[in-house]
């Protein structure tokens, strides 16, 4: 079939987003775009093998000129983001949205990434609700009767859309035959459908960019805006972006990616679920010296997570770029003693970040908006960040950043049959239509479940011995993902708990390890 074709079925409103404008900016970015990104994934592939082969990341000699030179810096930053010490982050079903955009925290990331499942219809409506939400006539009433719609008492969080990553594709709209790429999808239709709005409110369409492993990967989001701001006649500059910092390789290109955006950057953000996710996967066959202990165990301030988020600061603030925070998994809880516990790990969490120079950071929940914004207001006072604050004095090296093995902590059984539970739980959510989850009193995204299934992956294939003396084997495994199953309770027979297990159990112990949970779980989707 020659040309753009949408395949997906046309839903109410759906003509309001797939207009054909929108459709010839998508036909656009996919011929000038698409062989650029199927390259760059076949490079992360090489990347990958030739790190199972025994090579280590390191800073690249390519790009030195780029970080040695002092005189570059990014665009200073935009309207609606000059303060960003609170932001928070949620899917765009149209009852979140309102929550997310009243809930009094600086900024919006409005999720089509880690906490959305990119079924159609919400691929669409997400497009949909965000265009009413701009408009101000979004509203909802639940099935209880109760009624939302948009706060007039106090300003609303700033919108910035976190689109796919680049290997996502969008099955349900193809050029020439096809698939198309669920981030340029996403991109364009919301630029498309309310970029200029954005405009007209005087702000911008802004993003945030996750998953990137390098910084030509970086280059070609660069050109995506370029082309996106063409289309729409609008000023090159007008796109802002924010990089999650969120792969191992990335680490090692913060500055370079900066660079590639400068003229549209927004900064760099920590994402630190997905960097834990890609320090496992990167290591996955490199041994037991990279094996990293039970998922709970990671904290912030070991070795490597600690040099990893003082080289963001240290890179974001050197070329007057925001750095944001991670986000703090934890959600209240409507158990007094839990929640007292949550709400102490978050403060300490940003307490600790706002210490080091960040300009704010990521809640998950609006319950902890006040948490995080306190303790960002303890060391920012009225200043809208704390971009001036050069960390000169940290030199961070590569074997810095490495150092897996010294970190702390045990695998142990419970490691395990977390890993297996929290996976199965959120696969048959995600088939589900939800892309996140509270589980255990902790959120649950794809990310976070990246790890849990990772770790299974890695302990099993090589082979690791947990701390009560048994080895990690294809049979333990087996095992308990059936009294992990018993204990979930929910029916296997069929359905989306059927597919999550299968799913869940060919991932944790295929020889062929799945580069993205959300690749075969994205093939069972209609
Ligand atoms: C690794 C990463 O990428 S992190 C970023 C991606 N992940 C996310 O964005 C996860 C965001 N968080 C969430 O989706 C939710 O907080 C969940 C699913 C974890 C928990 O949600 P719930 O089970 O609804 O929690 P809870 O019942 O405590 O919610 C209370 C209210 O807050 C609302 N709420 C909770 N989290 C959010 C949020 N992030 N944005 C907007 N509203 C929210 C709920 O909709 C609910 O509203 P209501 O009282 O009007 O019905
Ligand atoms: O996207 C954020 C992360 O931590 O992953
Ligand atoms: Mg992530």
């Amino acid at each position: 079939m020659a040309g753009i074709e949408v395949t997906g079925p046309m839903h109410e409103r759906f003509d309001e987003v797939l207009t054909p404008s929108a459709l010839a900016l998508i036909e656009r970015l996919h011929r000038e775009l698409n062989p650029r990104r199927l390259e760059l994934l076949r490079r992360r592939a090489e990347r990958s093998a030739a790190i199972a082969a025994g090579a280590d990341l390191d800073f690249l000699a390519e790009t030195k000129d780029i970080r040695e030179d002092d005189s570059w810096r990014v665009a200073p930053p935009a309207p609606g983001l000059e303060d960003r010490r609170v932001e928070i982050t949620g899917p765009t079903d149209r009852k979140m949205t309102i929550n997310a955009l009243n809930s009094g925290a600086k900024v919006w990331l409005a999720d089509q990434e880690d906490a959305n499942t990119p079924l159609w219809e919400n691929v669409v409506q997400g497009q949909l609700n965000l265009s009413d939400a701009i408009d101000g006539t979004i509203e909802f009433t639940n099935p209880g009767g109760k009624h939302y719609a948009l706060r007039t008492d106090q300003p609303l969080a700033t919108i910035v859309v976190r689109p796919r990553g680049w290997h996502l594709p969008e099955k349900h709209i193809t050029v020439d035959g096809e698939p198309t790429s669920g981030g340029l999808v996403d991109f364009a239709l919301y630029l498309a459908t309310s970029g200029q709005k954005q405009l007209d409110r005087g702000q911008g369409p802004y993003f945030y960019l996750p998953k990137m492993e390098s910084h030509l990967e970086a280059r070609l989001w660069n050109d995506a805006f370029v082309i996106g701001q063409d289309a729409l006649g609008i000023p090159r500059g007008t796109i802002r972006a924010t990089v999650l910092i969120e792969t191992y390789p990335a680490a090692f290109e913060m500055e370079e990616i900066l660079y590639e955006l400068r003229e549209h950057s927004a900064g760099l953000n920590a994402g630190r679920w997905d960097y834990m996710f890609s320090v496992i996967k990167t290591h996955r066959t490199r041994g037991t010296d990279f094996v990293l202990p039970d998922r709970n165990s990671v904290t912030m301030t070991v070795p490597f997570m600690r040099a990893y988020t003082e080289l963001l600061v240290r890179s974001c603030h050197k070329r007057g770029a925001h750095a944001v925070g991670g986000m703090a998994a934890f959600i209240p809880s409507k158990d007094p003693e839990i929640n007292e516990a949550a709400f102490a790990k978050v403060r300490a969490d940003k307490e600790r970040e706002a210490g080091d120079g960040f300009d704010g950071s990521w809640v998950a929940h609006p319950g902890m908006v006040e948490v995080c914004r306190d303790a960002f207001t303890a060391v920012l006072g009225d200043r809208p960040n704390q971009i001036s604050r050069t960390r000169d004095d940290v030199h961070v090296t590569a074997a810095q950043l490495l150092d897996v093995a010294s970190t702390p902590g045990d695998v142990t059984e419970a490691g395990l049959r977390g890993n297996i539970s929290v996976g199965i739980q959120y696969l048959a959510a995600w088939l589900g239509g939800l892309g996140a989850v509270g589980i255990n009193n902790l959120m649950e995204d794809a990310a976070t479940a990246e790890i849990s299934r990772s770790q299974v992956w890695q302990w099993l294939h090589n082979g690791v011995e947990l701390a009560d003396g048994q080895r990690v084997t294809r049979e333990l495994v087996e095992r308990l993902i059936d009294e992990e199953c018993t204990a979930i309770g929910a029916d296997f027979s069929g359905g989306h708990w059927a597919e999550a297990r299968a799913t869940f159990t060919d991932l944790a112990l295929a020889d062929h390890y799945t580069d993205f949970l959300t690749l075969p779980a994205y093939e069972r989707m209609p």
